[in-house]
């Protein structure tokens, strides 16, 4: 459990080495490895200010690091970040959807960032509307949606360019324990061949779901691991002790 990468045989979907982000004073990102395999799931965990956010934004290709190396799809993720953008899929608990536009035209807008448009975009609205369970909301605003709605929205944004790798920023804020279970479906539906990347703040769902899970403290990696070789019980007591080292 202790091993600070995972060790595995298939392709890397993400691979760190030595991550440094630096704001002023402040290293948020302070020399992290990380491995993770195509199609795997890594859960990220660690305490206020740990550099979770920091991480994804940095997978998400928003910002650049300080220092050290990354390969994101096996692509240089510092040389060649453009070639990665149409790949890499981001769900923020920010939704990043105009409330003024309807469902379908939120959709179109982001299709058409991709390109994706006329007859092959509005065939591909209409799959993520329907996989989304918002077909029958699919011309009203979306500020006129619940958090859950906004969220399942935001899941249909995210995959509109059929993302290989999708980053979740603590996506069950905010949502009640059955719009929870809808999400955990969606994923389950749109999980095959694909990698994620999910910050939680929720330990159990976080394991329940992931195939490695991250705890991070102070910028650094505290254990990094295939959840099929942890101790669960090991694990949440490392949880809880470095989350009971405070903001970092
Ligand atoms: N834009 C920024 N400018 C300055 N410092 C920043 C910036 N973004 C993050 N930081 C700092 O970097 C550190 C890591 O922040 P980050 O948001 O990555 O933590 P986190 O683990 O996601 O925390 P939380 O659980 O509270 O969301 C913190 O000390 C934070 O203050």
């Amino acid at each position: 459990m202790s091993s600070p990468v995972p060790e595995s045989a298939a392709p890397l979907a993400i691979e760190a080495r030595g991550l440094v982000k630096q704001f002023g004073g402040r290293r948020a990102l302070d020399g992290l490895d990380l491995e993770l395999p195509q199609g795997g799931f890594l859960s990220i965990f660690g305490p206020n200010g740990a550099g979770k956010t920091t991480l994804l934004r940095e997978l998400a290709l928003l910002a650049r690091p300080t220092g050290g190396e990354l390969r994101i799809l096996g692509v240089d993720a510092l040389e060649e970040p453009d070639v990665l953008r149409s790949r890499i899929g981001l769900i923020s608990h920010k939704s990043m959807l105009y409330g003024d536009l309807t469902a379908r035209e939120n959709l179109a807008f982001f299709a058409s960032l991709y390109g994706l448009e006329g007859p092959e975009a509005d065939a591909r609205i209409d799959e993520l509307l329907r996989l989304v369970e918002l077909d029958h909301r699919a011309n009203d605003c979306a500020r006129t949606f619940s958090r859950g709605m906004q969220q399942r929205l935001s899941i249909a944004r995210a995959l509109i360019n059929d993302p290989e790798l999708v980053l979740l920023d603590e996506p069950y804020s905010g949502l009640d324990p059955h719009a929870a279970e809808l999400f955990d479906r969606l994923i389950a539906r749109v999980r095959d061949g694909r990698t994620f990347v999910m910050v939680s703040h929720d330990l159990e769902k976080g394991f329940d779901l992931c195939t490695h899970a991250l705890i991070m403290a102070r910028g650094r990696a505290v254990v990094c691991a295939e959840t099929a070789k942890i101790d669960r019980a090991a694990f949440r007591d490392l949880y809880l002790a470095t989350v009971g080292m405070g903001v970092a």
